[in-house]
């Protein structure tokens, strides 16, 4: 099996541990690919090149439209190796081929957006109040940039950063997530055929408290941007006060989807299941919180529970397979811990609520969708992101009761309303601390809006013209017309 390295100055190299790691298929515990694996030296060396190439090298004052150009080439790559992307990150994740073919098409669409977004920037004039003088705002790369994925979405998480990065001019150190990154490393190869210059982008694979803790370290990086777990982002927060970094945190959600009587039923209980079973429900956005009017509560409940028994769990390579497993052994023990607790403190378990005993599904991470009825706000599995396919399910009487246990939330990701009544689902929207809200729909993301959280789901936004202002430093030119001498100490 070909060892895949680490992509430094423009070379792949050998780690300097000179130890690797096996990446397994979740779908069946099969070794798929072995990678160097780096430290933090490696990760110090790479800061090293991306700050020589922003230092030293051409890209930041590369004019825009070249850097556009390129951005233009790396989604044309993409696009040309759209099946074996997708492929090859069904394999690392174990979510269907046809989920991961809708994320290569997205994963496309951002990187082309970016491209175009590159030589748009027109800055500012400001009315200067003082005469004779001109007042200009320009926009500047912010230089390295420290960026750090999951695994949930690993590809499509990274271009969110990648394409942003680069279309602004800075150079970058990506650590994707140790245990899916295939994707990456054959992005990394397509920015190198379509030119990207030498220590312009760089790639160190390897564990976050090592090869992660030096990025967000390290005073030569000048941005980090992280998407990931609220625990690992705290430390980033703190280990980013070094040096007094920029900041970029796309953490975790816990999203409430309230139903109103007046929803059309069977649209909103079918949204109910988009919102949390594709990829086993391992989404920062899933809908894992139905908030439901208790006049139709029982018919929904009932509803839900009998589409979910037919959710068909297999091989995300088969076409039948609509819900793969969970990334790996020690997720699936969270999981299954998760709904235990919940068991303990009263939820009641409507379906699901195990592993499968399909024989065919042993070797995999499965766990069942899964509903929990009889919940309450103040259950661990009513506030704690779980990550698993599992839903739970409160009950509401008035407007002002949904819309406050919406809210209470240590998160604010996002969140759904559904109703045929507009005017209350715009008074509800209003009102949802989060930083996407969905009227009659779920889990929508578009390279044109931004994404982020509200409270602890993050800070910052990706994507939208706010995910190229992350990567840029604003910079205010005054230019004094008639200089002479103030003589104020004269
Ligand atoms: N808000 C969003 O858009 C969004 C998108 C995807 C995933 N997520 C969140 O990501 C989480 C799941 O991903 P995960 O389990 O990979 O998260 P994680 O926080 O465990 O790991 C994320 C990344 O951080 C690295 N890391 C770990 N410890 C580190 C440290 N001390 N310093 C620096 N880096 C470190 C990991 O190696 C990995 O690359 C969920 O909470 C999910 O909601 C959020
Ligand atoms: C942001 N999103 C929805 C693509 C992936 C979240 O895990």
């Amino acid at each position: 099996m070909d060892k895949k390295k680490l992509f430094i100055n423009g070379e792949w190299i050998e780690s300097n541990t000179e130890r690797t790691r096996n990446i397994f298929n979740p779908y069946n515990q099969e070794i798929i690919s072995l990678v160097s694996e780096g430290d933090k030296s490696d990760a110090r060396a790479a800061v090293a090149a991306a700050r020589k190439a922003f230092d030293e090298g051409d890209w930041a004052a590369t004019p825009a439209i070249e850097r556009g150009k390129i951005v233009h080439k790396i989604t044309d790559l993409i696009e040309r190796d759209r099946e074996e992307l997708a492929e090859l990150e069904s394999l690392d994740t174990g979510k269907t081929v046809e989920e991961s073919r809708w994320d290569m098409g997205d994963i496309a669409g951002v990187f082309r957006y970016f491209a175009e977004m590159a030589d748009k920037d027109d800055g500012a004039i400001i009315e200067s109040p003082i005469p004779n003088s001109t007042s200009r705002v320009v926009h500047e790369p912010v230089g390295v940039c420290g960026q750090i994925t999951p695994w949930n979405y690993p590809l499509l998480q990274a271009s969110w950063k990648l394409a942003p990065a680069l279309a602004a001019g800075n150079t970058l150190v990506m650590k994707p997530s140790e245990i899916t990154p295939l994707t990456s490393i054959k992005v990394f190869e397509l920015m190198e055929e379509a030119g990207v210059p030498a220590g312009v982008v760089n790639l160190v694979l390897g564990p976050g408290n090592t090869v992660g803790a030096e990025l967000s370290e390290n005073d030569d990086v000048d941005l980090i941007s992280f998407t990931g777990g609220i625990k690992t982002g705290k430390r980033i927060m703190q280990a980013a006060s070094s040096n007094v970094k920029n900041l970029a945190l796309e953490l975790g959600g816990k999203n409430p989807n309230i139903i109103f009587a007046d929803a059309e039923l069977e649209t909103a209980v079918d949204q109910a299941m988009n919102a949390v079973f594709f990829h086993a429900g391992q989404i920062c956005s899933a809908g894992t919180r139905l908030i439901i009017e208790e006049s139709i509560h029982d018919d929904f409940v009932e509803a839900l529970v009998e589409q979910v028994k037919k959710i068909k769990l297999g091989n995300g390579f088969e076409a039948s397979t609509q819900m793969g497993p969970l990334i790996s052994g020690d997720h699936l023990n969270k999981v299954i811990q998760y709904v235990e607790n919940g068991k303990k403190e009263g939820a009641i378990v409507a379906v699901g609520g195990g592993r499968p005993e399909d024989p065919e599904l042993q070797n995999g991470f499965f766990y069942l969708p899964t509903v929990l009825t009889d919940c309450t706000t103040d259950m661990s599995v009513v506030q704690d992101e779980g990550f698993g396919p599992v839903i739970t399910v409160e009950k509401f009487t008035t407007e002002e009761e949904a819309i406050r246990l919406a809210n209470d939330s240590i998160y604010g990701l996002s969140g759904g309303v559904f109703t045929n009544d507009i005017a209350k689902a715009e008074r509800c929207v209003a009102k949802m601390r989060m930083g996407t809200v969905w009227i009659n729909d779920v889990n929508l993301y578009f390279p044109q809006a931004p994404w982020g959280g509200y409270k602890q789901s993050g800070i910052g936004r990706e994507l939208g013209k706010t995910g190229l202002e992350e990567y840029q430093e604003i910079k205010h030119i005054y230019r004094n017309l008639k200089p002479k001498p103030l003589k104020w100490f004269n």
